[in-house]
């Protein structure tokens, strides 16, 4: 929607006040005796009160009534949508997928949502527009990455508009509801007990990958609405959904101040690092936002795009290397062609290359790449794949591996014709 206003950067203590309301912050304290406006105060806190400063999060909400007023949550099916790990038996093998039917679908995940521990990846498609409905995850917080079709987001926090090649952030119990524009379809990550952060930058520096300032946070916004029929407010909870009757509108936030807030990322913004002499650099040099676990370099999940850029390596085979990992890696492709894939890999498919399972280029990726003349060159150009790369072993949901029916069952022969080019004799050429 044009002409929405953003605050921009990261983690940043923000303030905004709808322009209706001017005056609606209280001033000086969060919890005046009587708030300006008769709103009421309410905390959002994503994070323990006791947390260290830097990773304390909290917001206050200055709102016409309370989130409180609610008739009781009661379970409602929660389609396919699912934290059940143990659907299906384990199964290591590489899996490639191509887009998928209509609605909410989990496709693979790890841990526990009570324990505060692991990650749900899931899939969205839809043509219709949340009406008198929100969402609230009590679980964790949702990486929202759109494939296809621009969504606007209302937060308590306002509105953003998120269009494919941009990302967006709904933290754990922050309420939103999607409109659509048509045909629209995309990917989510849910992390349970961490919040993303930007990844620490090294030896890079103070600047580079993705810059704090780029990250943009809805401005106040509310509506006074009274909903007779009754609003929906559908609470993700331990792996399940509920849903609750209130009479009125949950997006009447007249002001609002805090850290924790909802965000977008726009991922032309990203700054690439890549190889400038020799060897292909590892794909944490991609890393747009990390979801920390306890241990040291360890990430939950992280979340890396392969973006356009230069390749410009001497004497290297450039594409990425033949691996096997002690992360899992899911694949997505917002648009274009994966560099390390000649074809099967769709734009709005997946794929997910599990702990410790070998892959890398196929068969014709190597042909082409092991004899061409290297030169600079753009890779990527009009391309964006993304990786959830987690610490986790990820199981597949019956969902994933089923029902779905758009699972390539011959993704392993992409690497059937690589053959041996072992030469015995081989001498090193003369220098
Ligand atoms: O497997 C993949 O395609 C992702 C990936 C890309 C890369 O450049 C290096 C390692 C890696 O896992
Ligand atoms: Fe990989």
């Amino acid at each position: 929607m044009a002409g929405l206003k953003y605050l921009s950067g990261f983690g940043n203590e923000l303030s905004s006040e709808d322009p209706r309301c001017p005056g609606a912050l209280p001033e000086g304290q969060n919890s005046p005796q009587v708030c300006p406006y008769g709103l009421y105060a309410e905390q959002l806190s994503g994070s323990a009160f006791t947390c260290p400063r830097p990773a304390n999060k909290r917001s206050w909400f200055y709102r016409i009534l309370p989130s409180v007023k609610h008739k009781p949550f009661t379970a409602v099916p929660s389609g396919n949508l699912t934290e059940n790990w143990n659907e299906v038996e384990p199964d290591p093998n590489q899996v490639c997928e191509g887009s998928k039917g209509r609605g909410l679908h989990t496709v693979c995940g790890a841990g526990d949502a009570k324990s505060r521990n692991g990650i749900g990846i899931h899939m969205y498609t839809c043509n219709t527009s949340m009406v008198d409905r929100c969402f609230n995850n009590s679980d964790g917080d949702f990486l929202i990455v759109p494939q296809q079709g621009e969504i606007l987001i209302t937060t308590e926090f306002g509105k953003m508009m998120v269009e494919p090649n941009e990302i967006c952030v709904i933290q754990q119990g922050m309420r939103f509801s999607v409109d659509v524009f048509g045909e629209t379809r995309g990917y989510i990550l849910e992390v349970y007990g961490a919040h993303f952060e930007l990844p620490d930058l090294g030896p890079i520096g103070a600047n580079g990958l993705a810059n704090p300032r780029d990250f943009l946070c809805p401005v106040a916004w509310y509506e006074d609405r009274k909903v007779a029929t009754g609003y929906t407010v559908i609470n993700k909870y331990q792996g399940k959904l509920f849903a609750c009757q209130q009479d009125f509108s949950p997006f009447n936030v007249v002001a609002w101040h805090g850290n924790y807030t909802p965000y977008k990322y726009n991922l032309k913004n990203f700054m690439v690092i890549n190889c400038v002499a020799f060897d292909h650099a590892d794909p944490s040099i991609f890393t747009v936002l990390t979801a920390k676990s306890t241990r040291p370099g360890v990430a939950i999940a992280d979340f890396v795009i392969f973006p356009p850029r230069w390749g410009v390596a001497d004497h290297t085979f450039r594409p990425p290397y033949y691996h096997r990992n002690c992360m899992s890696e899911f694949m997505g492709l917002i648009h274009g062609h994966y560099e390390a894939k000649e074809e099967g890999f769709q734009p709005g498919g997946a794929s997910l290359h599990s702990m410790m399972t070998p892959h890398g280029p196929d068969a014709e990726c190597f042909e082409k790449n092991s004899t061409a003349e290297l030169k600079p060159e753009r890779v990527a150009e009009g391309t964006m794949a993304f990786m959830f790369e987690s610490s986790f072993s990820m199981a597949v949901t019956k969902w994933g591996l089923q029902t779905c029916q758009r699972l390539d069952k011959s993704y392993y022969q992409c690497w059937e014709p690589l053959r041996s080019h072992f030469n015995p004799n081989w001498k090193p050429s003369k220098p």
